[in-house]
């Protein structure tokens, strides 16, 4: 959990979402919500100070790496200062008194119907995405949806007084969603002398052998690479840059390495060191609605 006072924290989605459940695992009880509609809102209100800090997942087990967010932190603007593994469960909600052969479209977040594929894939729903699994679920109770399902999460059929007519329906029970926690780039970065864990981003000359040495270097000063994510550079068509997360017992390997990285990348960027999140054991369902909070 943050040690410092925040006032507010963006969020990507909506109350009943996986972001709400995130931020207040990360951050608390106490620091008030922004929904945002995009994960860009959120990057941006970070930067600008509207939000003290934010939150934006970044990769999901099932569903992959959410690429567009790499290539928000590329742009320096935040800094990452932490990180959040959720236990994600998908479950199909609807109208109480609604039957599967009711159901004709169902709403969700992409990312969320891209968990729970081969479920999906056994009907002919017309499948609808939305902009928050949370959303998806208040407008099926709010706008009465007969014949429409959500994917949402536990959370949500709580807080809309919907139905689990099908649960658990990601493909896999080790379904997990990572977040990164935000800071503005240009607050000051505090000193974390048990940090372990580093993301970095950097381009490599288009010659044989370059990303090779980068990696070499980083077996060679200790370090475990966790993430290697490639996304492409504006401009220069089939050229990658890189997103790498790193683990360390001991900093001072990180700046060992740090110090050797210039002559081997370009645009070096140290997008945050910050404490590796720990894998939460599937959480409780919050015992009263959380939307007051916003
Ligand atoms: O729609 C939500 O509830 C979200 O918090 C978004 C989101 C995502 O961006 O991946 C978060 C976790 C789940 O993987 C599904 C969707």
């Amino acid at each position: 959990m943050s040690s410092t006072p925040l006032s507010a924290i963006a969020i990507q989605g909506y109350a009943g979402s996986f972001h709400e459940q995130a931020a207040r695992l990360h951050f608390g009880a106490a620091p008030a919500l922004q929904p945002c509609a995009t994960f860009q809102e959120v990057v941006q209100r970070v930067a600008d100070g509207r939000a003290s800090a934010g939150l934006m997942a970044i990769e999901n087990t099932l569903a992959g790496s959410i690429l567009p967010n790499y290539l928000l932190l590329q742009q320096g603007t935040v800094r990452v200062t932490g990180e959040i593994y959720l236990p994600i469960r998908q479950h199909l909600l609807a109208l109480p008194g609604q039957t599967l052969a009711d159901i004709k479209e169902v709403h969700s977040h992409p990312m969320a119907l891209r968990q729970c594929g081969p479920f999906l894939d056994q009907h002919s729903w017309r499948l609808v995405e939305t902009d928050d699994t949370g959303r998806s679920a208040q407008r099926v109770r709010e706008e009465l949806q007969w014949g429409v399902a959500a994917v949402a999460g536990e959370q949500a059929a709580h807080l809309f007084g919907l139905e689990l007519l099908a649960p658990d329906i990601h493909a896999d029970p080790g379904n997990y969603t990572r977040f990164l926690a935000l800071a503005p780039a240009t607050a000051e970065a505090p000193t974390l002398p048990q940090a372990d864990k580093a993301s970095l981003y950097f381009h490599t000359a288009h010659a044989p052998g370059t990303l090779a040495r980068v990696l070499t270097r980083i077996a060679g000063h200790g370090l475990n690479l966790t993430k290697l994510q490639s996304s492409p550079r504006p401009g220069q068509p089939w050229h990658y840059s890189f997103h790498i997360d790193v683990e360390f017992d001991n900093v001072y390997h990180l700046h060992e390495l740090l110090a050797e990285l210039p002559e081997l990348t370009e645009d070096l960027q140290v997008l945050g060191i910050y404490h590796r999140g720990e894998m939460n054991e599937l959480l409780p369902t919050p015992a009263e609605p959380t939307a007051a909070c916003y």
